[in-house]
């Protein structure tokens, strides 16, 4: 099957503060993919590049097999965005204008999914954009995006703003999307929970370095925390040990659980307790391992 997104040695500097990439990732339909990352590590970038809101100073980016520029326009009706902050037109007053634009912009959109999210989110069709509140701007937003049944959604950190009413119908509305099989989601988030309950891949993306894609079960079946007796020098070399701490019973850190579990077993130390971990602590030793840490950012000059 056709990806429905290619990112390929992509790259992106802003002056001398800031370089994003390469990136190199594919997604096939289907799959719900977190992007995750510290804040300012390029993710909104990324998003921005995905919908030619910024462009890539090299590399390419195609959606559905097509690329900007020429394709512009079929890529966006088939995408639905949610950006990190919605910028609407000025002139609108109420819904009813921004429906007129985006019913009019999408030849798929859909009045009566329209109405069930206005619904799922508890908008009021009347609401007018002066003065709507943060949350209320975020949950029109994906009403808006979701409305024209898009291939693939872009969302960037969709929940952010939201109360936990709306969070927990946007993670079912989401999972209701994905039925039919075809459709794809890529969303930042910094919240694990969603990226437990939500996500089939993560990539982790730290100060503009890809660390990584994964499937997200293969990582948290591979990472453990495990505790064995007494600490041994040869440990730190077994394979996948990225930390070892304490003297007795000491907890390592693996990112290949039965190759470690193995190894120890053969030296005759054997694991007493294991313990899944959480993502946000595979992240921590993902960027200690390519030598990153949290606010070491890398500049472009
Ligand atoms: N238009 C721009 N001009 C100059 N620098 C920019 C621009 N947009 C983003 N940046 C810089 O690029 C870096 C990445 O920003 P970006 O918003 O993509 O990160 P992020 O991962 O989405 O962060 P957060 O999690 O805080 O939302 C930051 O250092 C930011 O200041």
């Amino acid at each position: 099957m056709e990806p429905v997104l290619t990112v390929s040695d992509v790259r992106k500097h802003y002056d001398n503060r800031f370089v994003l990439g390469p990136l190199n990732f594919s997604l096939e339909p289907g799959y719900i993919t977190a992007v995750v990352g510290p804040n300012g590590s390029g993710k909104s970038t990324l998003f921005r590049m995905l919908m030619s809101l910024a462009y890539p100073d090299e590399g390419s980016i195609r959606l559905f097999g097509r690329s900007y520029p020429e394709n512009g326009v079929e890529i966006k009706r088939r995408t639905g965005y949610v950006p990190e902050l919605s910028e609407w037109d000025d002139s609108w007053r109420t819904v009813k204008d921004a429906v007129r634009f985006y019913s009019h912009w999408y030849p798929n959109w859909q009045k009566d999914r329209f109405q069930e999210l206005m619904q799922l989110y508890s908008l009021d069709p009347k609401l007018r954009f002066k003065g709507m509140s943060k949350g209320v701007r975020r949950k029109l937003s994906i009403a808006l995006a979701m409305a024209h049944d898009p291939d693939l959604l872009l969302l960037d950190e969709p929940s952010s703003g939201l109360d936990p009413f709306a969070s927990r119908a946007m993670v079912e509305d989401i999972h209701r999307f994905m039925e039919s099989g075809s459709k794809s989601v890529l969303m930042a988030t910094h919240i694990m929970d969603e990226v437990k309950k939500l996500a089939d891949y993560v990539i982790f993306i730290c100060y503009g370095q890809q660390l990584g894609m994964y499937e997200k079960d293969v990582l948290l079946d591979e990472w453990k925390a495990v505790w064995v007796e007494r600490s041994s020098d040869r440990s730190k070399q077994f394979p996948g040990v990225m930390e070892s701490s304490g003297s007795g019973p000491v907890r390592i850190v693996t990112s290949s659980f039965e190759e470690t579990r193995q190894a120890l077993a053969e030296e005759g130390n054997p694991i007493i307790k294991t313990e899944s971990l959480e993502l946000d602590e595979i992240f921590y030793h993902l960027m200690n391992k390519h030598g990153v840490s949290a606010g070491k950012e890398r500049g472009a000059g």
